[in-house]
């Protein structure tokens, strides 16, 4: 190669330079500069101001005020703005809490707390990327809701990036935050949500949930979830399954369904089954409330399952000569639940024949009962296919503390437990918690069901019986939840601060349709 007509090589050790320098004079340099970063701080701003526009829009409104009408107006309309706040808060708390609260706190949660440590936090837990010019890339938090329970960071994923991959690295977010738990949910193509919970709620045992008076048959109060909100069950059309090893609380489990349902039982829109194959210890308290039961014999106990696939098949011939293609419970037509307590001795430990019959009616009620009102809820304690081969017909599984932790993934599914539902670490001491993996949603949703004492099931059981069955009731048991508790969760009961973590004004509500997130 030539320069100015000589030979690169030829000028190498010379000292003279190939390439040819310009001095920009300072008159010019120190202008752009200024210029630069002026322009800089002004796209800062704007982005800032349009991101939060909540405050940024008052703050204009109030300023164009004071400069146009004076003091005295704007601080009138601050004053204004602050009674209409409070009224807000006080009248709606939850649009208000979804509206300003969460936001003002995330805004507040992110500056105090997340913001500094985000970059350290990516890079190592192996978030980051870097190009080969060196340049590293970051997940960026697109925006962050705060309440006293959870702060939720809204992350969009590198290129590459999976949601899998921040799942994988909650655990190491969790402990530079010093968070109670952290999970990762998606939210998105390329976004995940991150929350990073402050707290247990479910350390509290929670009290009976008291029913609707007409109970909604797809969004049944039966636990609380671990955001604070009240955990819907979808009955409607789905069978229930309820694993746990022994003590796991699994008979608060089915109690907690059974009180949501009682005003349906007594007035006839929900027709109850029990199956009790450890002789009643479960079930039998709360006989009133079941139009059908069997507890010590066998052999009634399958008469019942086969019942109810006779009545099954009469309904589906019914509906189907009336046309019907959507079932609507009734009186007439109610919705039938079956209540199993310890399948597994039915499916696994009964005799064979037994077992074989067990099996032929449950698979032939959960493979056509959904759409014709027949519900199957069963509790067991193991979950594994040679005992409970057709785990799969259950459309609906909850997880309650296991002893492996490879039961996880046979009852919630694949990936449960890497996405967080670590069943087999819940503590003995803590009955009644477990994970629930709804139809559609990918994350399993931690809870814990309400817990009620001999003497609520009785209550119930006396409240509501089944219609016909009055001379099942007995005296109420002595015994409720000692009122005097104070780590009782009691819903309706709460202080107002108490208030803005539970239920109402939480960003999510856990609807078992899939839709977990109601706020967006
Ligand atoms: N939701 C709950 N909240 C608080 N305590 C609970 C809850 N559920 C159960 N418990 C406590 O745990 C104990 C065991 O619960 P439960 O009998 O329901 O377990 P289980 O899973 O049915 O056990 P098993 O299979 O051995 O019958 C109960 O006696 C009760 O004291």
């Amino acid at each position: 190669m030539l320069v100015n007509g000589t030979r690169v090589e030829d000028l190498a050790g010379t000292g003279l330079t190939t390439r040819q320098r310009y001095v920009v004079p300072l008159w010019v340099t120190v202008p752009l500069f200024l210029a630069r970063h002026t322009a800089r701080a002004v796209a800062w701003l704007v982005r800032h101001a349009l991101t939060y526009w909540g405050i940024s829009l008052p703050l204009l409104v109030l300023l164009l005020v004071w400069a146009r009408f004076g003091r005295l107006e704007a601080v009138t309309v601050l004053v204004w703005w602050m009674a209409l706040g409070l009224a807000w808060a006080y009248r709606w708390p939850a649009s208000f809490s979804t509206a300003v609260a969460q936001p003002a706190r995330g805004v507040w949660r992110w500056t105090t707390k997340y913001r500094r440590r985000w970059h350290p936090a990516m890079d190592g837990t192996g978030l980051t990327r870097m190009t080969p010019e060196r340049q590293v890339y970051v997940p960026a938090v697109t925006r962050v809701r705060s309440t006293a329970v959870v702060d939720t960071l809204h992350l969009r994923l590198l290129h590459g990036q999976t949601p899998a991959d921040v799942a994988a690295r909650a655990e190491g977010l969790r402990h530079v935050y010093g968070a109670h738990r952290c999970s990762v949910i998606e939210d998105g193509p390329g976004r995940v949500r991150v929350l990073f919970y402050a707290k247990d709620p479910l350390r509290r045992i929670v009290a009976p949930l008291d029913p609707a008076p007409t109970p909604v048959l797809d969004a049944l109060p039966v636990a609380l979830a671990e955001s604070g909100a009240l955990f819907l069950l979808w009955l409607l059309g789905r069978h229930v399954l309820i694993a746990g090893a022994s003590g796991a609380g699994k008979g608060s489990a089915v109690w907690s369904i059974v009180r949501s349902l009682a005003p349906a039982v007594r007035s006839g829109t929900v027709r109850l089954r029990g199956v009790d194959p450890k002789g009643g210890m479960e079930l039998f308290p709360g006989r009133a409330l079941f139009a059908e039961y069997a507890d010590e014999d066998l052999t009634a106990m399958v008469a019942l399952l086969e019942r109810a696939v006779t009545d099954m098949n009469a309904r589906k011939q019914r509906l189907k000569a009336a046309g019907l293609r959507v079932f609507v419970p009734s009186e007439d037509d109610p919705l039938e639940v079956i209540l199993v307590d310890e399948l597994a001795f039915l499916t696994a430990y009964a005799p064979k024949d037994v077992k074989a019959k067990v099996a032929s009616a449950l698979q032939v009620l959960l493979s056509q009962g959904r759409a014709v009102g027949y519900s199957v809820v069963a509790a067991l304690q193991d979950p594994r296919k040679e005992v409970l081969p057709f785990r799969d017909l259950f459309t609906y599984r909850i997880a309650l503390r296991l002893s492996e932790d490879s039961h996880v993934d046979m009852v919630l599914g694949d990936g449960a437990l890497e996405r967080g539902a670590a069943c087999h670490l819940i503590p003995a001491g803590l009955p009644g918690i477990g994970y629930v993996r709804v139809e559609g949603a990918a994350e399993p949703v931690r809870v814990r069901f309400s817990y009620l004492t001999d003497a609520d099931i009785t209550d119930m059981a006396n409240r509501w019986p089944a219609p016909g069955n009055t001379a099942w009731t007995t005296s109420t048991l002595p015994g409720s939840l000692d009122p005097d508790m104070d780590d009782i969760y009691r819903p309706g009961t709460e202080t107002r601060s108490e208030k803005s973590t539970v239920a109402d004004v939480y960003p999510f509500r856990y609807w078992t349709k899939g839709e977990h997130d109601l706020d967006d």
